[in-house]
């Protein structure tokens, strides 16, 4: 085993296997798939860390609210009407439930924002010609990897929502697909890391009304031409953007499919799409 230096702590380099799962807000919203989905993250043996996101959820609860919601490029500008509800949205009623229910099915985890162990730190983006409000940025310092391995090796599963924090009592709005791919990055200086997310389609689709037209794997060239042709368009951007960092940031492998097939994983086969660094 080597030590390794972090910015933050000494660590000890564990190279066990580590999955970080993400999931998207459509699957979320579906109580019967989420439980499907918590159950079969339940049945992977060894380290994980959960991520979700909640999106749909927000947004509905926004609009009950008459308070509109705003996206642009998949990200929400997150006014302080809008912070109010996504920190009780994600950081409580999303978070706490998936919490219950992971340990229902046996999973001992904790439900965490960036804040809690000031584990994830960000920095609240500037405005440019877009003011996004109260959303965070992350660096390569944001993310505290001793602490979360400590808290892995304690026993404990990390189920992480898509609140940050900036270090002085602000809480920020983070992108849970950046969270994931940030967290993965960071974690796979310790572990041999795969990056999962996990949404309500098979994957990464030649047609996006057809769940048969699979694309099996994904290099930056082949997502260039799918962006030109826009194949891909939408939420499936960011994702993508934030799969192919993770990959040529030392993720071991990554994964984009459909939250029904994450129990594949649990017997060696895998699905969805797959994305491949040949740069
Ligand atoms: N080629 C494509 N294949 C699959 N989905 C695509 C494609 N292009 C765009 N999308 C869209 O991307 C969405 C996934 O992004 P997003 O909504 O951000 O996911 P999540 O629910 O995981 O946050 C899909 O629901 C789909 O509407
Ligand atoms: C800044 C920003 O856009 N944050 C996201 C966080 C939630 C999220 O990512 O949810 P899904 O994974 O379900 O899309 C948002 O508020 O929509």
């Amino acid at each position: 085993m080597d030590k390794i230096n972090n910015d933050r702590q000494d660590i000890i380099e564990d190279k066990s296997d580590l999955y970080i799962i993400k999931i998207g807000g459509n699957v979320i919203d579906n109580s019967e798939n989420l439980h499907n989905f918590l159950k079969d993250f339940t049945a992977l043996k060894g380290y994980k860390i959960l991520v979700h996101g909640g999106g749909k959820v927000a947004t509905q609860l926004s609009e009950t609210l008459g308070i509109e919601a705003k996206m642009v490029d998949g990200r929400r500008i997150t006014d302080i009407e809008t912070l109010r509800i996504v920190t009780m949205v994600y950081g409580g009623l999303i978070n706490k439930n998936i919490v219950a229910q992971l340990q229902q099915f046996g999973t001992n985890a904790i439900g965490l924002t960036g804040a809690d162990g000031n584990f994830i730190r960000t920095k609240k983006r500037p405005v440019t010609t877009i003011d996004y409000g109260f959303v965070g940025d992350m660096d390569e310092r944001s993310i505290d990897a001793a602490n979360i391995k400590r808290l892995m090796d304690a026993g404990f599963t990390p189920a992480f929502c898509a609140i940050t924090h900036n270090g002085e009592g602000q809480l920020l709005n983070t992108n849970a697909d950046t969270i994931a791919s940030a967290l993965a990055v960071a974690l796979s200086k310790l572990y041999n890391t795969t990056l999962i997310y996990c949404f309500e389609k098979q994957g990464v689709l030649k047609d996006i009304n057809d769940e048969s037209s699979l694309i099996e794997e994904i290099d930056p060239k082949r997502y260039e031409e799918l962006k030109e042709q826009q194949i891909i368009h939408s939420g499936m951007l960011p994702k993508l953007d934030n799969a192919f960092t993770a990959i040529a940031c030392g993720v071991k492998a990554v994964i984009i499919g459909h939250a029904e097939k994450l129990g594949h994983l649990t017997e060696n086969k895998t699905f969805g799409t797959r994305l491949i660094n040949n740069a």
